[in-house]
Parts: C-alpha cells; sequence; structure tokens
C-alpha cells in the first residue's frame, strides 16, 4: 500500500499546503521510490535570473494533477510510493558549494529522483549522482539550448555549461546523448563542431515538426537502447508562448503537446533520474510556464513508476 496525494473530493485542491502533487513529504512516508525534490537555485544563469522560485511555484502549479495517467495509462502513485523530499539547502552565493551540496543530498537521498530546478546548473552534480549509482549513464536533453558551452566570464560552471562538464567527467555515456529542442542564434559554428565532438546527436526544434513525433522518438529510442537514462528537461524547450517564466527563451520551440508526446514516447527505457529545470515565475502569467512544468514532472514521475513490476 501506497500513501496517496490528499483526496481532492474532500480537501480542496487549493487547501493546505503546496507538496508535489499533493503528495506526501518524504517524512510521512516509511520509505520512498520515487522523491520529487526541489533546488531552489539561480546563481548560474547567463540572462534572467530568478529560476530560484521555480520549484515553489511548479509545486503550486501542480496542485490540479490527477492520480490517473491516461496516456501511460498508469496510477504512478499506486504503482510506487512517491513523496515530496522538500527543497536542498543550497548556497545562493557559491556555485561550487551549492554543487557539492546538491552533489550529497542526492546521494543520500535512498530513492529514484525527479528533481525540479534551478537552473541547469544542477543537473551537473545530480548526474554525478546518477553515474555513480548506475555507471556513465545516456542523456537525453531537451533545451533549445546545448549547454555544452566551455566557460562563462571564465567560469566553468553555470547553466550554459553542464553537459561539457559532465563529458570531461566521464559521468555521461557519449555512446548515447541526444538534444531535443536546439534551436536559436549560437556565438559561432563551432558550438557545434564541439557538441558534436563531445558525442552529442542533435534534434533541432525544426526537426521535430519535420521529422514528426514518431521518428524524433523511434530514433532517441534507438540510441539510447537499454542504457540507463537520465532526462533533463530545460522548460525552455518549450516556445515562449508555452513557457514564458524561463531565463533564457528563444522564439520557435515545440509545444507542450510535443514535449508530452515525446516524453511518453520513451517509455520502457531504463530511466535512472530525471529533471524540470530553468521554470522562472516572475516572467510568467497565468502560470502558463509551471502547469507545463509540473505536468512534465508528473510525466517524469509516470515513467519512474511504470518500470516497478507490479
Ligand atoms: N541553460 C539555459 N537555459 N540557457 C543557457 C544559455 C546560455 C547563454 O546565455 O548563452
Ligand atoms: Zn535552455
Ligand atoms: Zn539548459
Amino acid at each position: 500500500m501506497t500513501l496517496g496525494p490528499v483526496d481532492s473530493s474532500k480537501v480542496p485542491r487549493f487547501a493546505g499546503p503546496a507538496t508535489f502533487a499533493r503528495l506526501p513529504r518524504l517524512d510521512q512516508v516509511e520509505r520512498a521510490g520515487v522523491a520529487v525534490v526541489g533546488v531552489p537555485f539561480d546563481t548560474g544563469v547567463s540572462y534572467r535570473p530568478g529560476a530560484r522560485f521555480g520549484p515553489a511555484a511548479v509545486r503550486e502549479a501542480s496542485r490540479l494533477l490527477r492520480p490517473y495517467h491516461p496516456g501511460l495509462d498508469v496510477s504512478p502513485f499506486e504503482r510506487v510510493q512517491v513523496a515530496d523530499a522538500g527543497d536542498i539547502a543550497v548556497n545562493p552565493f557559491d556555485i561550487g558549494a551549492a554543487i557539492e551540496t546538491i552533489e550529497g543530498a542526492a546521494d543520500d537521498l535512498d530513492a529514484r529522483l525527479v528533481t525540479i530546478g534551478g537552473d541547469h546548473t544542477i543537473a551537473l552534480p545530480l548526474l554525478r549522482s546518477a553515474a555513480r549509482k548506475h555507471g556513465p549513464v545516456a542523456l537525453v536533453h531537451f533545451d533549445a539550448h546545448l549547454d555544452t558551452w566551455d566557460t562563462y566570464f571564465g567560469a566553468e560552471y553555470t547553466h550554459g555549461t553542464p553537459f561539457r562538464r559532465a563529458v570531461e567527467e566521464g559521468i555521461l555515456d557519449t555512446e548515447a546523448l541526444s538534444h531535443v529542442g536546439i534551436r536559436g542564434s549560437l556565438y559561432g559554428k563551432k558550438d557545434l563542431e564541439e557538441d558534436r565532438r563531445l558525442g552529442f546527436g542533435i534534434v533541432t526544434a525544426a526537426d521535430v515538426l519535420r521529422r514528426g513525433l514518431d521518428e524524433v522518438i523511434d530514433l532517441l529510442r534507438q540510441r539510447v537502447g537499454d542504457r540507463p537514462l537520465y532526462l533533463s528537461v530545460d522548460i525552455d524547450v518549450l516556445d515562449p508562448a508555452h513557457a514564458p517564466g524561463t531565463g533564457t527563451p528563444e522564439a520557435g520551440g515545440l509545444t507542450s503537446r510535443e514535449l508530452l508526446e515525446i516524453l511518453r514516447g520513451l517509455a520502457g527505457l531504463n530511466l535512472v533520474g530525471a529533471d524540470v529545470v530553468e521554470v522562472a515565475p516572475a516572467y510568467d502569467h497565468a502560470e502558463i510556464t509551471s502547469i507545463a512544468a509540473s505536468h512534465v514532472a508528473y510525466d517524469l514521475v509516470s515513467l519512474l513508476a511504470l518500470q516497478e513490476k507490479t
């Protein structure tokens, strides 16, 4: 038996504290198989700040999530105990210290994690922790941006550089790395050359439109195979119409429907952890972005739940 969300037919959805999907806190359950954890950190951003308020906004926007996922035919919170592990208390003044804290907290949490950011810097310590448990992991990275740049103002640990650091550290399986949703201006053609040299394959936002969802899903599944897989979702992979509340928006992105369909197409892969990052609520309107992110997180939880034997 699992302890599920607060029953919305008994306690109105808009009442009470906002845990993710109104789930129990981690300290209210004996053990969780899947934990949703927040990382309120945005010291790594290159443009608009504000993703430190992402976890709180996504939890608020998650009040309307219901317990059955028809697209994946699963009741995730029955299939596995899911709990909200709260926020990791990270140092907002010291990026290195924050990275260390995130890595340690992820190691200590005895559950598969869906992490809510926070800016994209946080993917690096989360990948380190995943690789410590599973060995180098495959990555499907949804983003408008490559995030394989080298440095900003001489800084190595930023939201534009986590995946280059991860390849350098040997924590990614370089046979199985994909970006999805890439678009927008670059610093130069060499950005793409270096990204390819690191081992990444790119599905651009235009590819999603022109090649279509099924072909894209097939390609991603083939590249991942049965390797342990980490999914990282930068909410700016969505078009600014679908996610205005983010720090580095780029025109011409995916719809939330396309993103959710691709995620569902990855069901059955050996998912070991996931994040959704870069929600900056100050630029949001009518919770458009945080609702999209809460649905992404629900799909990620559901994908993890599906892997549990019944
Ligand atoms: N990870 C995100 N969202 N953005 C990276 C943008 C890096 C840049 O300013 O060039
Ligand atoms: Zn991005
Ligand atoms: Zn990113």
